[in-house]
């Protein structure tokens, strides 16, 4: 299977490429392919030959798309439409990573797929802009709304808490965010799991459409944090004091929801699709970053 990603450094393109098997991952991104100029990208991505397109790359900046909101919009909002004219022109499926922030966060249970989206910032505008884009360009997609994504690499929530860790005795950490830790890794290999889905059953149409895609469990960032503590701490890794403070207390420029947990049980259902709990896939990241 020849699947072809958008962006070349981001954090699921790079678990991907470390996941791929025997697959073939084919990485397109800057400067060959900007997502700020994608229409007429088709010629470069048809020489590509792909079986299934990957639209991972995004402008992911949360807080500085609340002032460059045109910008954010285009890649993430008009961009992944282009893709999926593509794909529907070379006849192909075409997977699209979206977020919990096309969200408000309002809810008190996990978001299921059925649910109403209001975005709170310019970032869950343009996403949810993308999601709709990609249904308007090809019925042959799947959209996978994930959530606090971590991994070995790129930047990320667990490797600034490390370093913050490593050069101060206490960090403040906000505990009235719910969401569930989500590693890279275990997303690459669910995204290779529903691309063979596809490419194998190209007429199921059950297989197509949005689904949530997050480890099991919950927790706050705070009960995160700690948890990247504990694991550090007993690797011999820094291991600050988590301090749990509230929203109000970490003014940023984008709102974020207050509930960021997702159902995935119909990614489990169709596609037979599930993440393992997010502290079972803590240990081999924090593992690779304090034990380089
Ligand atoms: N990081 C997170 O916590 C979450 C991420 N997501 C979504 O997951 C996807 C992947 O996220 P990450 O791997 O964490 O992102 P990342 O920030 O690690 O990587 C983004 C990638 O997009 C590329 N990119 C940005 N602007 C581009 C442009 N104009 N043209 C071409 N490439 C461009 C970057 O070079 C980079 O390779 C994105 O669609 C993001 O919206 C969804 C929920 C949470």
């Amino acid at each position: 299977m020849r699947v072809l990603v958008t962006g070349k450094t981001g954090q699921i393109v790079t678990a991907l490429l470390e996941r791929a098997g025997d697959t073939n991952i084919l990485p397109v991104g800057r400067p060959e392919l900007d997502l700020a100029r994608a229409e007429g990208a088709g010629g470069l991505l048809a020489a590509m030959e792909p079986d299934v397109i990957v639209s991972a790359a995004a402008y992911t900046s949360v807080d500085k798309a609340e002032t460059e909101p045109e910008l954010a919009q285009t890649v993430n909002g008009e961009a992944p439409g282009h893709l999926a004219t593509v794909a529907a022109e070379l006849g192909i499926p075409i997977i699209h990573i979206s977020t919990d922030y096309v969200f408000d966060g309002q809810k008190s249970v996990p978001y299921v797929e059925t649910d109403a989206t209001r975005p709170l910032g310019a970032y869950g505008r343009s996403k949810l802009a993308g999601e709709r884009a990609v249904i308007a360009g090809t019925a042959n997609h799947v959209i996978l709304r994930t959530a606090w994504v971590y991994s070995p690499f790129g930047g990320n929530f667990l490797k600034t808490m490390l370093r913050l860790a490593s050069d101060r005795p206490e960090v403040r950490v906000v505990r009235d965010q719910l969401g569930s830790p989500t590693s890279a890794l275990d997303i690459a290999d669910a995204v290779l799991a529903v691309g063979r889905n596809l490419v194998n059953m190209p007429d199921e149409a059950a297989l197509r459409g949005t689904f949530h895609m997050t480890a099991g469990g919950e927790a706050s960032w705070a009960d995160f944090a700690c948890a990247i503590m504990t694991v550090s701490g007993d690797m011999g890794g820094p291991n600050a004091s988590i301090t749990a403070i509230d929203t109000v207390d970490y003014p940023t420029p984008a709102r974020r929801p207050a509930n960021s947990r997702l159902s995935s049980a119909k990614l489990a259902e169709v596609h037979g699709v599930e993440l393992p709990v997010w502290q079972d896939s803590l240990c081999e990241v924090v593992s690779r970053l304090v034990r380089p």
